[in-house]
């Protein structure tokens, strides 16, 4: 289970706890902190109060290492090769994924300039996923696709939360939110957290 407890990031303050095999929407007007709350759960940005896995606090872990536990996907993911493979450890092994995912096998070889934006988000959902981390905090992972593609991730990502993965799923798109989500927590503008029960 992961714990957040009196965290607080600039304006931003929660509490809340993430079951395994648990699925949160987070949903917001645009600014209220969404990003802030998902980045400072990943030890991608300094917060105050405790965030902890199974008990452990997030600072008893070196950062790579809780990171690939509780695993940050952006909306706007970065890129550090030149090409598509080199992002992948083993890229054979990421290959059904990539393929699950509408793109074609040969893409291992493409310039990542050349991608187009919904390519670079179903990559970097691969690239996530490779990692097989307990927790998934998902930024507007469909942001960029199709209803196809979109209907892919979601159905990807709800086998992932059956083996007991636990996500939050950053969404402004209200019917989204109710499909992917067990729970949805509604972000106000000044940062505070409150279940939606409609
Ligand atoms: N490092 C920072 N220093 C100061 N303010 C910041 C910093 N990072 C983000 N902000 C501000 O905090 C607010 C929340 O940003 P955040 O990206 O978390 O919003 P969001 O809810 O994810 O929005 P969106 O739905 O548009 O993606 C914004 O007003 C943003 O400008």
């Amino acid at each position: 289970m992961l714990t957040v407890d009196a965290l607080k990031r600039l304006h931003i303050c929660v509490s809340f706890d993430l079951h395994d095999g648990e699925c949160i929407a987070l949903q917001g007007p645009s600014g209220a902190g969404k990003t802030l709350l998902l980045r400072s759960i990943a030890d991608l940005d300094p917060n105050e109060g405790t965030v902890k896995l199974d008990g452990t606090l997030k600072e008893a872990m070196p950062a790579p290492v809780w990171r690939k536990r509780v695993t940050y996907l952006a909306a706007e993911p970065g890129w550090w090769s030149d090409t598509v493979q080199g992002h992948f450890n083993d890229w054979n092994d990421a290959l059904p994924l990539v393929e699950r995912l509408g793109l074609p096998p040969g893409c291992g070889s493409w310039s990542i300039q050349r991608l187009s934006t919904g390519e670079k988000q179903r990559l970097a959902l691969a690239r996530a996923l490779m990692l097989r981390s307990r927790v998934l905090l998902l930024d507007e992972p469909t942001s960029a696709l199709d209803a196809a593609s979109t209907a892919i991730v979601e159905s990807l990502i709800a086998e992932r939360i059956s083996n007991g993965t636990s996500v939050i799923w950053s969404t402004h798109d209200n019917a989204q939110a109710r499909r992917v989500g067990s729970r949805v927590l509604v972000m106000s503008a000044v940062g505070v957290l409150g279940e939606d029960r409609s």
